[in-house]
């Protein structure tokens, strides 16, 4: 980490200190259901409240479209916060603006203030100077403790980094050190697994990625695109259609890395938990159904890969794991991976939001090589991507 300044070269006493983190947590009915983001920037809290420095967090949550919204709101989050920072964390619902500085103003030395959704604001994910501005009127100095959104080049993440002293928090050094440990010179056969619902963002990651691994993977919403490519109907899945071409161009530009879709898919005709729910080879899904998981066949298909596989890398679940029975998919095969993990066979590295709350539901998280909390940044620092959160920490 000598490429960046960090915070043990930070004078922090008595300073406003931007800290950028990713709390864009799993929620469900209003509650954080997975409190590893959280708990991954505490050491970076904690270490600049012990010092005396005034903690202004920055986070953005969600992709709101168009300004603030009650289901987008970080609130619910710092109400979370609180249990594991072991500081109280106060909240004000403004990122910029008058209420913002005058929160920000009243800090003591050691105070916690989260504030409102960066972005509420078009400035950030234009990285506007205007916004920039805005932000850093805050802060003394920056930290960047947020290595799972420095694939995005946003006010907050990258923009605030050239113009305030920069440094890279505890998260963001140790996301970078374990990563390029466990799979700078990783061991062959690579497998990558790559499945979720983000398709638009990481469909076209995965054209490189097919050059870097030996095995990809596909599951979830973004195999049901590659289903669609291959002319199968998949019913009311979750399917980007405009991208089938996309899908189609990756298929075809494969080379020597081998592609694994599912055979099979649990199907149903709701969205929820519970829902009536049949097993069918994916030239059958009815019209009215979506895919909600893998099948059996799929999920022996893949544990079998994984058992000439010497390194995994997973980002995305293989189904709406969040629903049971939809979770089986993802739970069985982190189970398979976790068990090859425990033998030495197998390296495996995992990461995203909801990829690390599927792994700690399967019971298998102390079981992996590594988890990280990033998923799309992930990715693209596989890709060997410059990602420009952190890029913009580099000293220059
Ligand atoms: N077949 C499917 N149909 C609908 N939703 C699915 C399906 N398979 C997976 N999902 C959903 O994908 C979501 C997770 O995808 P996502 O790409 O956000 O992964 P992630 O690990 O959080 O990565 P990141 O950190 O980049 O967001 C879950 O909410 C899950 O319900
Ligand atoms: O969940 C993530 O991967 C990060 O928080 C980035 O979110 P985004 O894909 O909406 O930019």
């Amino acid at each position: 980490m000598s490429d960046f300044s960090t915070l043990d070269d930070a004078d922090l006493a008595g300073k406003r200190v931007l800290v950028r983190v990713d709390l864009n947590v799993p929620m469900e009915n209003g509650r954080v259901s997975d409190t590893t983001r959280i708990e991954r920037v505490v050491p970076t809290i904690r270490h600049i409240a012990d010092a005396g420095g005034k903690v202004i967090l920055l986070a953005h949550f969600g992709r709101p479209k168009g300004g603030p919204d009650e289901i987008n709101s970080l609130r619910r989050v710092a109400e979370a916060m609180i249990d594991h920072v072991g500081h109280h964390v106060s909240f004000v619902p403004h990122t910029i603006g008058e209420p913002a500085v005058a929160a920000v103003t009243a800090m003591k030395n050691g105070d916690v203030l989260l504030l409102e959704n960066t972005r509420f604001h078009k400035g950030e994910e234009k990285n506007e100077d205007a916004f920039i501005d805005e932000l850093a009127a805050l802060g003394d100095i920056y930290v960047n403790d947020a290595f799972s959104a420095a694939h995005r080049a946003h006010a907050s993440t990258e923009g605030l980094a050239r113009r305030l002293p920069a440094y890279a928090g505890r998260s963001m050094q140790a996301e970078l050190d374990a990563l390029t440990r466990a799979l700078e010179k990783p061991e062959r056969p690579v497998a990558a697994i790559v499945g979720g619902a983000k398709v638009s963002t990481k469909l076209d990651l995965l054209g490189n990625l097919v050059k870097k691994v030996d095995i990809l993977i596909i599951g979830g919403g973004m195999a049901n695109t590659f289903l669609a490519a291959q002319g199968k109907d998949v019913g009311k899945s979750l399917c980007e259609h405009d991208l089938t071409d996309t899908a189609r161009q990756i298929l075809a530009n494969a080379g020597k890395c081998e592609i694994v879709l599912p055979v099979d898919a649990t199907v149903a005709k709701e969205f929820k938990a519970g829902a009536a729910s049949r097993v069918v080879d994916v030239d059958n899904v009815a019209p009215d159904e979506m895919i909600l998981d893998i099948g059996p066949k799929s999920i022996d298909a893949i544990t079998a890969i994984l058992q000439r596989a010497k390194t995994i890398v997973w980002n995305g679940p293989f189904g709406a794991f969040e629903l049971k029975p939809f979770d089986t998919g993802t739970t069985r095969v982190a189970q398979a991976a976790a068990k090859l993990t425990e033998s030495g066979s197998l390296v495996t590295v995992a990461g995203g939001g909801d990829t690390v709350s599927a792994l700690n539901g399967a019971g298998v998280a102390d079981h992996f090589t590594y988890l990280s909390t990033a998923g799309g940044a992930f990715l693209e620092w596989l890709e060997g991507k410059v990602l420009p959160g952190v890029e913009a920490l580099r000293r220059r």
